[in-house]
């Protein structure tokens, strides 16, 4: 997948400038930045929805803005939740869903999808009886039924219980490995997006301003760790690139003295608000 230049303008305004990245063969990407940023306007143009104003984009060889049916196919998509066919039951709808795909490829098997997205248990169940967070794990169902070699998840995992959610983070990393399907999400957990994605790209204000994994965006900020302590019960703190030396120094320094020593790492969110703060 390739962006290149990517632009999008609605009426006089424009809220994308000049984006680029790519992704590999089974590559997670993670989409971060604040709402209003572009990653759902992004997302839209890679799926073919929405056409862009200017820009070159590339997924599977093919321009989604002129992309066929058999292109079509071979993408995943997972948007917000699937609200109609209530009365339909869980398996049923997959196996429908499907069988639109077999002119193309193999579906995955309906039993075989509901065990992997943890919904065995409701497959007979009518769709409109499901709680939100069995619904949102139907949406991810509905997006993989097709074997795709591109998926894009739109913050998937709102709603989930912190069970779903580990289960869900385990298949995505399971189809990227074994499958080898680049995979695109936006997400506003950070937690999440440092768990599951290869690369993070930051995006405000319709820019990337950062991308790398999360070890190299932690880098971005100076004075990475925070210490704080304590001498004889008076509190201090400070900010140092090399807690360790600073620690070592700090017990020769105090001895017996020194309390409460707390060492902390610049965690993605810190280097993330940082980069959003800064742009704004
Ligand atoms: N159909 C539209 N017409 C006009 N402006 C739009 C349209 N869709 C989005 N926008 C504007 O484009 C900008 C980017 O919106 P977009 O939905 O892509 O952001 P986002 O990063 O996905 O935000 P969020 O985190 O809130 O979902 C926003 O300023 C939004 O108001």
């Amino acid at each position: 997948m390739t962006v290149d230049g990517l632009r999008m303008r609605y009426g006089d305004t424009e809220v994308l400038h000049d984006v680029s990245f790519d992704a590999r063969p089974g590559e997670v990407l993670a989409l971060l930045g604040p709402n209003g940023a572009g990653k759902s306007t992004t997302i839209e143009i890679l799926e073919g929805f929405r056409l862009r104003s200017a820009g070159h984009v590339d997924v599977l060889g093919v321009d989604p803005a002129t992309a066929d049916e058999g292109w079509r196919a071979r993408i995943g998509i997972v948007l917000q939740s699937w609200r109609d066919h209530g009365n339909w039951r869980v398996r049923e709808l997959l196996h429908h869903l499907g069988s639109y795909y077999t002119p193309y490829r193999q579906p995955w098997p309906a039993a075989e999808l509901l065990a992997a997205v943890g919904l065995t248990d409701r497959a007979e169940q009518k769709i409109k009886t499901l709680s939100g967070g069995q619904r949102r794990r139907l949406d991810v169902a509905i997006g993989i039924v097709g074997r795709p070699d591109v998926l894009f998840l739109d913050e998937p995992t709102t709603g989930f219980d912190p069970e779903a959610r580990s289960e869900f983070h385990e298949l995505v990393r399971g189809l990227a490995a074994e499958q080898g399907t680049t995979i695109l999400l936006t997400t506003h957990d950070l937690d999440e997006a440092s768990k599951l994605a290869h690369r993070i790209l930051v995006l405000a204000a319709g820019r990337i301003i950062a991308s790398g994994t999360t070890a190299q965006l932690t880098e971005v900020i100076a004075g990475q760790d925070e210490v704080r302590w304590t001498v004889d019960g008076r509190p201090f703190r400070t900010s140092t690139p090399d807690g360790t030396a600073f620690v070592r120094e700090l017990f020769r320094t105090y001895g017996d003295a020194l309390g409460e020593l707390e060492v902390r790492r610049a965690s993605l969110e810190d280097t993330y608000l940082a980069l959003v703060r800064e742009q704004a």
